[in-house]
């Protein structure tokens, strides 16, 4: 990928650029012009991230005259507590940073969703940029404004909407992402073609094996695609009246087993590459949609090298962390479901149903690979 992609975010006076740019870390000077951005820019990333990147940000920040301040995180989902927020807040009160000062979130979809949650109430709001250095922010968390950290009891249950300023996309970082990273972002591209665009399902049902090794022109189709699917959905509807649950397809399941593995071993896009074939065959159950449907979304989830086997939890357990999502309306559980790939329907899930889905479910689609050449 050489060229760059602007991808608007329309949301009247909140609205903003997604921009895809190999490169763009090199010429942040000229970002930064652009946005405006004055005085005091707060740096938040993790001791990853800022091994690789920051150094750089740094630079162009000072380059242009500003005052940087970074601000270092540990890395993964277990920092996503308030008490980071809480650090975060410390920091930026110490170095008396004012509601003109900006943050700048370099990272993961962790570091995005904690700094946004910072900038949303520090001074009850200050400007920030989202700079995605994983899949997962790039095609999903840096765009849309949900920010927050987790409770003991569930995720994201703290935060706010609030929306980035601007979303600076350098697929060059993905470069150093880890394996394991780079395949967990995989389930959330995935999701958009299930939920909105059968064309995009079946490009990537076609060329997985290219970009599951990050063929760089598949790497940048996915990455713009899946910001344009995000974009018109969050546009639509920017606080999830309605619309935007279709976004938490493959959540309702996946947020649990993150939960209930104490956010250790499941890291969030595979929980919801579990979510999402486990969750189609629980709206087959249902009689939403046909076995074919469930095998196909199988199939490329497995393709690109995620699992779609569940842990085995006692169905009350997994019931329980349920009832958390923010979808629960009226202490019932609100689930996503696809209908065929490219439509879902959002429809209640009862108690009953669910355990009887649960005791007689198996893991695996059966017969993948004969399954897959019967179809063509
Ligand atoms: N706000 C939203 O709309 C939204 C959407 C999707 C996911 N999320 C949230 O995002 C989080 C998951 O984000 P994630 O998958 O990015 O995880 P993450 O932020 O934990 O990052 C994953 C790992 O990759 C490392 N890393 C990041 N960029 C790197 C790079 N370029 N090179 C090398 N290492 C790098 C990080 O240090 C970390 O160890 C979850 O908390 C999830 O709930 C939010
Ligand atoms: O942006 C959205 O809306 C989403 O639901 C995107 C999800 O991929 C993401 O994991 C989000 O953080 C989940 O939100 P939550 O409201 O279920 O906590
Ligand atoms: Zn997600």
């Amino acid at each position: 990928m050489t060229s760059s992609a602007t991808v608007p975010v329309s949301l009247g006076e909140r609205s903003y650029d997604i921009v895809i740019e190999p490169g763009l870390l090199e010429r942040l000077p000229g970002r930064l012009e652009h946005l405006d951005v004055r005085g005091k820019v707060g740096v938040v990333t993790d001791r990853h991230v800022k091994r690789h990147y920051a150094k750089q940000v740094i630079a162009a920040l000072t380059k242009k005259r500003l005052e940087p301040v970074l601000i270092a995180l540990p890395p993964g989902e277990r920092t996503k507590t308030l008490t980071s927020v809480q650090s975060i807040l410390d920091v930026l009160a110490t170095h008396r940073f004012e509601r003109s000062s900006w943050l700048l979130a370099l990272g993961g979809g962790v570091v995005g969703d904690i700094t946004g949650f910072a900038a949303a109430i520090y001074q009850r709001g200050i400007p920030f940029v989202q700079i995605p250095t994983t899949l997962v922010a790039q095609v999903d968390s840096s765009v849309g404004g949900k920010t927050g950290v987790d409770h003991r009891l569930g995720k994201n249950l703290i935060g706010a909407f609030y929306q980035p300023r601007a979303v600076w996309i350098d697929p060059m970082t993905l470069r150093t992402l880890p394996e394991r990273e780079w395949i967990a972002g995989l389930a959330e591209v995935i999701k958009y073609g299930i939920i909105a665009d059968e064309p995009f399902f079946s490009f990537l049902e076609r060329e997985m094996p290219a970009i599951r090794v990050r063929q760089p022109d598949g790497v940048a189709a996915i990455i713009k695609r899946s910001c344009e699917i995000k974009a018109s959905v969050v546009a639509a509807d920017e606080r999830e009246g309605d619309r935007r649950r279709i976004l938490n397809y493959g959540h309702t399941i996946g947020h649990a087993l993150e939960a209930l593995g104490g956010y250790r071993s499941l890291i969030h896009g595979e929980a919801v590459g579990i979510g999402l074939f486990q969750e189609a065959d629980l709206a087959c159950y249902q009689g939403m949609c046909d076995r074919s449907t469930v095998q196909r979304i199988g199939d490329v989830v497995q393709d690109a090298g995620l699992s779609v086997d569940m842990p085995r939890w006692p169905s009350s357990r997994l019931w329980k962390a349920m009832l958390h999502d923010k979808k629960v309306s009226g202490g019932q559980v609100v689930g996503v479901w696809p209908e065929k790939i490219g439509q879902v329907r959002v429809a209640p899930l009862g108690r009953k149903v669910f355990e009887r889905w649960y005791a007689e479910r198996k893991d695996a689609p059966p017969q993948r690979v004969a399954a897959k050449a019967s179809r063509k």
